[in-house]
């Protein structure tokens, strides 16, 4: 299973899932005068990112807005980059958060298990309903694909809903992991965990570690480290045994270039620079 493939590459690598959030204003300008199209742009500046972290890197995530934002010439870098990692036999999470029903969660599937923009997990919005799930099971099950549904996001707006308390005294975001939990059982693989995960955001430790408890065999997408203010402590509350989930860090990463004088000559470098950090702050921080 998928999920088997991502827990060997966390062993391997660590808990960095780098975050291809790749923003036009990320990109130093010297390197946009290099390039004329667009596509060749985001590409090239993704493929730094990737050729400098992919060995200490355990996948990388890919956020579909920021290639959507810029129409077809976007999505063209979105398809090249996932090719590119695909070559180079990384792990893609594709950042897609849908939750649509029925034959229009049918399409989504493919679309994103399939054809142009295979990736091997995308991330899934449950709050239509357990039945915006079901249409990615058989490729789960069949297909070796996996999905990361959204149960406690890291952004303060979470508590708008995923805080709301039900009338037996559960928080919505509790029963939605209670929920998905009852079905990522049926895809467990030899690592102990689902194919069938979730997204915590570090950003709230209490109910990181009430989750971490209930949801023992669901393999974390962990959110917020950085740029949100989540640090290695609040991650290792949501680990298990040094394993059990990938820490993302997005602007983190493409933008370490910036805390240094020049560093925008030599973007790569600082972006490895800052994975290196942070696989050692989460390892040192799971040690405790
Ligand atoms: O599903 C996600 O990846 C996600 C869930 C969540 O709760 N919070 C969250 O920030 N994210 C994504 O994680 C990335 C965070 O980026 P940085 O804050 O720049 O590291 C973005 O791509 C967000 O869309």
């Amino acid at each position: 299973m998928i999920i088997d493939k991502l827990f060997n590459s966390v062993k391997e690598k660590g808990h960095v899932c780098v975050g291809l959030d790749t923003s036009l204003d990320y990109i130093p300008d010297w390197f946009k005068k290099r390039y004329v199209s667009l596509e060749d742009l985001i590409f090239e500046f993704n493929k730094v990112i990737i050729d400098t972290t992919l060995d200490i890197s355990a996948c990388y995530k890919v956020q579909i807005a920021y290639y959507e934002a810029h129409g077809i010439n976007g999505v063209k870098a979105y398809k090249k980059t996932l090719e590119y990692l695909r070559s180079k036999n990384s792990i893609i999470i594709a950042d897609i958060k849908r939750g649509d029903i029925a034959d229009t969660a049918k399409m989504y599937a493919r679309a994103h298990f399939e054809g142009d923009f295979e990736s091997d997990f995308i991330t899934i919005n449950p709050y239509m309903g357990l039945d915006s799930i079901e249409p990615y099971l058989p490729y789960i099950e069949n297909k070796n694909k996996g999905i990361f549904t959204l149960v406690r996001t890291s952004n303060k707006g979470a508590e708008d809903i995923q805080y709301i308390i039900d009338k037996n005294g559960k928080r919505v975001f509790s029963i939605v992991a209670e929920k998905i939990n009852g079905i990522s059982e049926k895809y467990i693989g030899k690592s102990g965990y689902s194919s069938i995960g979730a997204v915590v955001g570090c950003t709230h430790i209490d109910e990181g570690r009430e989750l971490r408890e209930r949801c023992e065999k669901m393999f974390f997408l962990i959110p917020g480290y950085g740029a949100q203010g989540g640090t290695a402590k609040d991650v290792a509350i949501l680990l298990k045994n040094g394993n059990g989930g990938i820490v993302n860090s997005s602007r983190g990463i493409l933008l370490a270039y910036k805390k240094y004088e020049n560093g925008e000559s030599d973007f790569g470098k600082y972006a490895r620079q800052e994975v290196l950090k942070m696989k050692e702050d989460i390892l040192n921080a799971v040690q405790i």
